[in-house]
């Protein structure tokens, strides 16, 4: 997260008064990931989390991640719990900003996820999607086709001042997509976003995921996409083949992939890089330079586009055989 919003002490004193969690003792801005405002916040008798949502989250929406967090913990899925104020509210206001306060997760990311870590990811991610199979909410991916669309008109070829050519080459792939994309593979609950800083390990076990708020109904295939893109390339961009087989082995032991699941992945793993390499662009073109925000660089999602663009088949991502 970060920090667009400010909150002033008493407005804060007054908040955390109308819960049942104890006396504010302190609270900090958390400058890390770049869509909501966040703050640590300590009571007497625990930490929290309290989240100010921001640009990409609509108000009308948080119900449906809130209420997804408590499904999943009534599941067996580690995650934070929305806390209920005296008046049983979730779903509160702070400075102007639709906020809830949420528990605190133990657990640290993972800065340089290794095979076991990627192995963790996938059984918890077939778990995950499980577990989303029977929650009765809906909510579309407003962050697939159409919402790509609509971004690269929000650029209005500004992001040729990012990288020399992006426009035309981020069009070009659009039009591609639009021509094949996949349309009937098995939906259910996805995270949408699930980089190496929205899951928490203790040790070498995976202690839960954080930060919903791009959970949607879409394919669960695309998830996985989205994983392969942020967990499976090195540093110096070259694709980790060991790290998918055993991200993408360890899925499969819990949600075995259907034959069109598996044909499907170089599709969707085009889609997750381009989607990222759109997100970041728009935000690095508009993001407010006052904000406690660390932009993400577009070029590393180009990179991974391009990779993806090459792949002949399912194979190249280490699982099935020839
Ligand atoms: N429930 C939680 N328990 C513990 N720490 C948390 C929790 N929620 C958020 N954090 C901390 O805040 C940081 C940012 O949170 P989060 O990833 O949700 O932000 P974001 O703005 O949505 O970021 P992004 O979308 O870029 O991942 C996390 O890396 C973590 O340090
Ligand atoms: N996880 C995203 C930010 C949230 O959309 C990224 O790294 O670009």
């Amino acid at each position: 997260m970060a920090v667009y919003t400010d909150v002033s002490d008493q407005e804060l004193e007054d908040f955390i008064a109308s819960y049942d969690i104890g006396t504010l003792t302190s609270f900090k801005g958390i400058a890390e990931g770049v869509e909501n405002t966040n703050y640590l916040i300590h009571t007497d008798t625990s930490p929290f989390i309290l989240t100010l949502y921001e640009k990409r989250v609509r108000s009308e929406d948080l119900p449906y991640f809130l209420s997804l967090m408590e499904h999943l913990a009534a599941a067996g899925i580690t995650c934070p719990l929305p806390v209920r104020d005296r008046e049983g509210r979730i779903l509160r206001e702070l400075a102007g900003r639709p906020a809830a306060l949420i528990s605190f997760l133990e657990g640290v990311w993972i800065r340089r996820p290794g095979i076991v870590h990627c192995a963790e990811l996938g059984t918890a991610l077939a778990k995950f999607h499980l577990a989303g199979l029977d929650f009765p909410m809906h909510r579309d991916n407003d962050l697939s086709l159409p919402g790509w669309r609509s971004l690269l008109e929000d650029l209005r070829g500004a992001a040729d001042t990012v990288i020399p050519g992006l426009q035309d080459e981020i069009a070009g792939e659009l039009a591609f997509l639009d021509a094949h994309w996949a349309t009937d593979l098995p939906v259910g609950v996805i995270h949408a976003d699930l980089f190496p800083d929205n899951v928490f390990f203790l040790g070498e076990k995976l202690s839960g995921f954080i930060d919903f708020y791009f959970a949607c109904n879409d394919m669960m295939a695309y998830d996985l996409a989205v994983c392969l893109n942020a967990w499976c390339f090195e540093p110096d961009a070259s694709f980790n083949v060991t790290k998918a087989r055993a991200m993408l082995q360890a899925y499969e032991k819990v949600r075995p992939l259907t034959g069109p699941e598996l044909e499907a992945l170089p599709l969707l793993a085009r889609g997750a890089a381009l989607r990222f390499l759109l997100t970041r662009t728009y935000d690095l073109l508009n993001t407010d330079a006052n904000a406690l925000v660390k932009t993400k660089d577009p070029r590393e999602y180009l990179r991974k586009l391009r990779f993806h663009q090459r792949v002949q088949s399912y194979r190249d991502y280490g699982i099935g055989s020839d």
